[in-house]
């Protein structure tokens, strides 16, 4: 699996460098003999598991866990008019079995709601059963006819996090929505991700929806990617699954149901936000490895500095850290390319002089370089840690606010999308829509918008000149 040396692209011919990242970072080997399909390189899946780790965490506070059957039956599929016609031209049909026709054909998931709701409808009999919460963590199949891509757009989504909440009343799903939001919103802060939270227009809603909020965040490539989204189903699917509870009314009511998402986009905006020119740059929440220690080998002194290693590496490993001395035979610059690469947070150097000066240097993945007394090496590398994760999640936001510029004419947003976001006054309309996607070839991303990185106002549209208010434009994956 060794990935070869050599500098990658830069950032600038952004999917060279990514598609490069993939294999020397070994996040993903795209070879899979099946368009869309790619497989997970145990580096890049413990990035994964860790950052799915803080996804359960926070799930875990108020959800359950669970797992629903892959394949959806064509009766349960096709109830839901709305969300066929939204996904029937994605998903992929089961049809025999061994030689065997199949008497009902199979949808392979392409997201679970065909699959949970029917038994919803046989858990939920009262107003005390809700309300319920339950997520799940699988593979969905959805045969993308656009650009398929690793990590960004797949036909097998390998983590889907999938949360489909149900509710006695309208408000308290919406409420939901609301909690769901503020949710993604700390997991994307625990990855350093910058994010701008909308509300997609009514024609970009999730098939079924009532209304759908989403969360991006934008490519250095200037193309937003949408890495959350949040739905309100209010009663769509309740009434075509029968998901009814007695309420205290002693009357049958039906429920009311959010479901959002995230899926491995996650990662891919957390390797393209922070990645740079010699490899990834990982938060040290999502780093497999936290900190490598080099031993600087000098002559005659070799065993000492080794035994001086392993015994910083028991100290920091005791404390929590993830950690491991790089004993291999190579020149210490070659080390440092190599864990640079991966994005290992902190590098250690130590030698005779650091040893005679009982000091370590410790070297962060953006450059900074301290010596510290090796007697307060935990404290020294907690707190080195804590800024580098300050400075990093700074950093993204300070790149992602200059590339979203709010602009109030067709030509500045036409210039604007080109390299990011642009913000504009819309009155709502589709076709104030239309006109601003022909004459800025980008398309209205959401409205209501919340982002510290957005100062949203009211004015005229753009396009009408109608009451607006701030809607994003740009370019998407
Ligand atoms: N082909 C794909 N590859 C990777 N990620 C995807 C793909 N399609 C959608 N996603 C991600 O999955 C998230 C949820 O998908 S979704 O269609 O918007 N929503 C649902 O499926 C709802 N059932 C919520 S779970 C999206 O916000 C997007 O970030
Ligand atoms: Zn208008």
């Amino acid at each position: 699996m060794e990935a070869d040396t050599g500098a990658l692209p830069t950032k600038d011919d952004f999917s060279g460098w990514y598609n490069e990242i993939l294999w020397r970072a070994e996040i993903m080997d795209v070879r899979y003999p099946v368009k869309g399909l790619y497989v997970w390189y145990p580096h890049g899946f413990a990035i994964r598991k860790l950052a799915y780790q803080i996804l359960r965490d926070l799930m875990d506070r108020d959800h359950q866990e669970t797992m629903f059957p892959l394949l959806v039956p064509e009766t349960e599929f096709m109830k839901e008019a709305d969300h066929i016609k939204g996904f029937e031209n994605e998903v992929y049909w089961v049809t025999h079995g061994g030689r065997n026709e199949l008497d009902v054909p199979l949808a392979l998931r392409p997201t679970s709601e065909t699959a949970i709701y029917p038994m919803y409808a046989l858990w939920i009999r009262s107003h005390a059963d809700l309300p319920l919460k339950l997520y799940q963590i699988v593979n969905t199949f959805r045969y993308e006819t656009k650009h398929t891509r690793p990590l960004i757009r797949l036909r097998e989504i390998t983590s889907f996090k999938e949360a489909h909440t149900v509710h006695a009343t309208w408000e308290e799903a919406e409420r939901q929505v609301e909690e769901a939001i503020e949710l993604y919103r700390t997991f994307y802060q625990r990855l350093c991700v910058p994010v701008i939270i909308s509300r997609r227009p009514e024609w970009d809603k999730f098939p079924g929806a009532d209304y759908t909020i989403a969360v991006d965040t934008v490519m250095p490539d200037g193309k937003t990617l949408q890495i959350g989204t949040v739905h309100l189903l209010g009663d769509h699917f309740s009434k075509t699954y029968n998901i009814t509870f007695e309420g205290a009314d002693g009357e049958h009511h039906y429920a009311y149901q959010t479901c959002y998402g995230i899926s491995e986009r996650s990662i891919a905006a957390l390797i393209s936000v922070h990645g740079d020119d010699r490899g990834l740059v990982l938060p040290p929440e999502t780093a497999p490895l936290q900190a490598v220690i080099v031993p600087i080998i000098v002559g005659k002194r070799r065993d000492e500095v080794l035994s001086a290693a392993a015994a910083l590496e028991d100290d920091l490993k005791a404390a929590g850290f993830s950690v491991r001395v790089d004993t291999r035979d190579l020149r210490p610059g070659a080390k440092y390319y190599y864990w640079e690469m991966r994005g290992v947070p902190l590098r250690l150097e130590i030698g005779p002089r650091d040893i005679d000066a009982n000091t370590v240097v410790v070297v962060t993945r953006t450059g900074e370089k301290h010596a510290i007394d090796r007697r307060g090496v935990v404290e020294g590398v907690g707190s080195i840690l804590g800024r580098f994760r300050e400075e990093i999640f700074d950093r993204a936001g300070r790149w992602m606010a200059d590339r979203i510029r709010t602009v109030d004419t067709l030509e500045d947003a036409a210039d604007a999308v080109k390299s990011g976001v642009a913000v504009v006054h819309w009155c709502g309309s589709q076709d104030c829509a239309t006109a601003v996607e022909e004459a800025v070839d980008a398309s209205i991303l959401g409205s209501d918008i919340r982002s510290e990185y957005i100062l949203v106002s009211t004015g005229p549209c753009i396009v009408c000149g109608g009451t607006g208010r701030s809607a994003m434009v740009s370019r998407t994956y």
